[in-house]
């Protein structure tokens, strides 16, 4: 058989776009003999490398043949030290070898599977072709965690063994039944770099190179950088640099920072890492780029699970990942999943390290928007005049649009300056679990390490209560800086929902009173004095979401709390001249209250209000609204807990009504909605 026989052209099962993109030819036809020993059955593609079949030997194993270009070097020394590694996410090197005619081949294990370039590209065809708009524009999250996981243990144990990959990318990363295998490694440091023609021919290749490639630099950092490109890519459906030329790609490599405004938490960080310019930055190893993704980072090799309910789909966070229907059946899920980290837990923990969540809100309400105008199952005509009414309503709207809305410009701008430097200050990697938590929460562990060092992915056992704990001790174990940067937020959010209340209540109550500073004055007393409240309670918070606490010095710290709230309020009455000898109550007799607490005409002193809210905060549970694991995220029964406890309160210590039942369940809703809130369904699908 001569090595430059026949040609045969690609089978038409063979997908690869840019492969296709021209005919290709291969050197062997099928039951060709090559080696001495395989039969040639077909061939796969065309790589940098050279030419890959599909063959078996005489024994009727199937291997993968891969004939190196005839004008590429293969330097044989330190082969060996590849062809003696055996991971399961790795596709095995059987041999490298020259036939009679000295050409190279390597023989490996055949990969049945598609390749992860192949996922995507049929991924990406889907979501073209939905017209509904429901499916993502990446892959679902399990399917980004099987694929992650899998090729993270191939390359770190590629690591651990002093080998570097070189050409991490998503046509070298295979789906073998369901186990991610690493394939193509260690051959580019046996090929002579120098004579690569083939590479320049697929610029998909430049699309995963870190930037110091061009130096020559290729410490294993260069793997960290292809896969947080190739996570970018699995995540968003496109790539963090792209071009038209390989030049243009290599530029952006260099110079660029990515777009990971679309990337969810902890993704987004694990990228920000990975695709640092300077090697320096990135993660140390593979185990801490697991961890910053929050899933396991020990070294057994990854195995698959088979889901049997439904996938969630990414975090409703973002609107692009959303899906109601699932892509393929989906038939694994890496056991890095396995981990409680894998589930919104963690990411919930995370999402305030992450996007703005004003900005989040309001761009998952657009994007809904968008998604429903799409969904809209009407004719073009009535969009239009949909579309025409919905801007002419706008117009007419905007005398007291356009201030509300530079009200609320007039808030944020600030806010959001203060949120941004806060969090550049703090250590970013301080959001994510910390490597103990991980490995506690990995307790699903009796099962990791089973037989054959292969780590079952098994579902942890774990009781919502054993979550919790855990959780609580993440929270707790946060840095003091990151837990102030939470309350910054948490404050500023907080006063953006008193201007909206203050805006409300002064609207609906000033109706009928011609506008005037003195008629304004209560309105804003009271936004103002359920913000302090809210503010404050929100920064006592932060010591107490550690644990679920000792309920009576809580009561007592509230109580604190709630006499200098009370002592604020007064002042502010004061200053703001805020009529206070109104509303006490038909039912109070003002002359029976006690003068060291009332003036005659029923005005509360300074004491009556401190004890008043000392009392009002000690009788209620004021570390619930707080908490980060509460149940709910607003609970309307604790604000009419809070409503009814301070009419209580009234009968012995009044203050003025309504202000004074507007302040207690004003103070509840405010907490609720601008505390850190962990999802219970994060909790529940751990
Ligand atoms: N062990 C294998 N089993 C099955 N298919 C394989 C195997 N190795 C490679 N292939 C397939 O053969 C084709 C060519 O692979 P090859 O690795 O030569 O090219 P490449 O990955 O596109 O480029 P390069 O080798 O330059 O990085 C690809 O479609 C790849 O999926």
């Amino acid at each position: 058989m001569s090595a430059l026989a026949d040609t045969m052209e690609l089978p038409a099962d063979y997908s690869n776009p840019l492969a296709t993109s021209r005919p290709m030819k291969f050197t062997h036809s099928p039951n060709d003999l090559v080696l001495d020993r395989y039969t040639i059955r077909r061939g796969i593609g065309v790589g940098g490398f050279g030419e890959v079949y599909f063959a078996v030997s005489q024994a009727g194993k199937e291997v993968a043949l891969k004939r190196i270009q005839r004008n590429l070097e293969v330097e044989l020394r330190g082969v060996s030290h590849c062809l003696n590694l055996k991971h399961l996410n790795l596709v095995s090197l059987h041999d490298v070898c020259r036939d009679a005619d000295d050409q190279a081949w390597v023989v490996m294990e055949y990969v049945a599977g598609p390749n992860l370039r192949e996922v995507m590209d049929e991924a990406a065809k889907s979501a073209e072709s939905d017209s509904r708009n429901v499916l993502p524009s990446g892959l679902f999250e399990s399917q980004v965690r099987h694929w992650f996981a899998g090729a993270s243990a191939g390359v770190a144990h590629l690591h651990s063994a002093g080998l570097v990959h070189r050409d991490i990318k998503p046509g070298n990363l295979f789906d073998d039944n369901g186990i991610v295998k690493v394939g193509d490694y260690g051959l580019s440091k046996f090929i002579s770099a120098s004579h690569r023609s083939g590479h320049t021919e697929s610029i998909g290749t430049f699309h995963y190179m870190a930037p110091e490639i061009g130096r020559g630099q290729y410490g294993r950092e260069i793997d960290l950088y292809a896969l947080g490109v190739i996570l970018f890519e699995m995540l968003t459906g496109e790539l963090p640099f792209d071009g038209e030329t390989p030049q243009e790609i290599i530029v952006k490599h260099l110079t660029d920072s990515p777009d990971l405004s679309r990337v969810p938490n902890p993704y987004r960080n694990v990228i920000h890492r990975c695709l640092q310019k300077d090697p320096s930055k990135r993660p140390r190893d593979v185990a801490e780029m697991l961890s910053l993704a929050s899933m396991p980072s020990d070294q057994t090799p990854v195995l698959a699970e088979v889901v049997t309910s439904e996938s969630k789909p990414f975090d409703s966070d973002s609107s692009r990942f959303q899906s109601k229907k699932r892509r393929h059946a989906d038939p694994v899920i890496a056991a890095g999943l396995a981990s409680p980290h894998a589930g919104g837990a963690s990411m919930v923990l995370n999402s305030s390290a992450g996007e703005e969540p004003i900005a989040r809100a309001v761009r998952n309400s657009f994007s809904d928007a968008r998604a429903w105008w799409r969904a809209l199952e009407t004719s073009p005509g009535i969009k239009l005049v949909l579309a025409v009414s919905a801007v002419a309503i706008l117009l007419i709207n905007t005398h007291w649009l356009l201030p509300v809305l530079s009200m609320v410009g007039f808030f944020y701008v600030p806010y959001y300056v203060i949120r941004h430097v806060v969090l550049q200050l703090s250590d970013p990697t301080s959001y994510s679990p910390t490597s103990t938590d991980s490995q506690g929460l990995r307790q699903g562990g009796p099962h990791a390490h089973a037989v054959a060092n292969v780590r079952p992915a098994v579902k942890p056992t774990m009781t919502k209560a054993q979550v919790r704990s855990l959780l609580r001790t993440s929270l707790s174990d946060r840095t003091r800086l990151s837990r102030s940067a939470e309350w910054a937020t948490s404050g500023m959010t907080s006063m953006i929902v008193a201007g909206v209340l203050l805006l409300l209540s002064s609207v609906i109550g000033m109706r009928s009173t011609p506008f005037t500073p003195m008629a304004l004055a209560p309105y804003v007393w009271m936004a103002l004095v359920i913000w302090l409240g809210a503010f404050g309670l929100l920064g006592i918070g932060k010591f107490w979401e550690g644990s679920d606490g000792e309920g009576l010095v809580r009561r007592l710290v509230s109580s604190s709390w709630g006499a200098c709230l009370g002592l604020l309020a007064f002042v502010l009455g004061h200053f703001l001249m805020v009529p206070m000898d109104e509303g006490l109550g038909r039912d109070i007799d003002a002359t029976a209250l006690p003068v060291s607490f009332y003036l005659e005409s029923g005005v509360p002193k300074a004491a009556a209000m401190m004890g008043h809210f000392a009392l009002l905060f000690a009788l209620l549970r004021m570390w619930k609204p707080v908490d980060p694991l509460r149940r709910v995220r607003l609970s309307l029964w604790a604000v009419t807990v809070a409503v009814v406890g301070e009419w209580v309160v009234h009968q012995i210590v009044p203050v003025p009504q309504p202000a004074g039942m507007l302040i207690a369940g004003g103070v509840i809703v405010m907490t609720q909605l601008s505390a850190p809130w962990v999802k219970a369904d994060a909790i529940s699908t751990v």
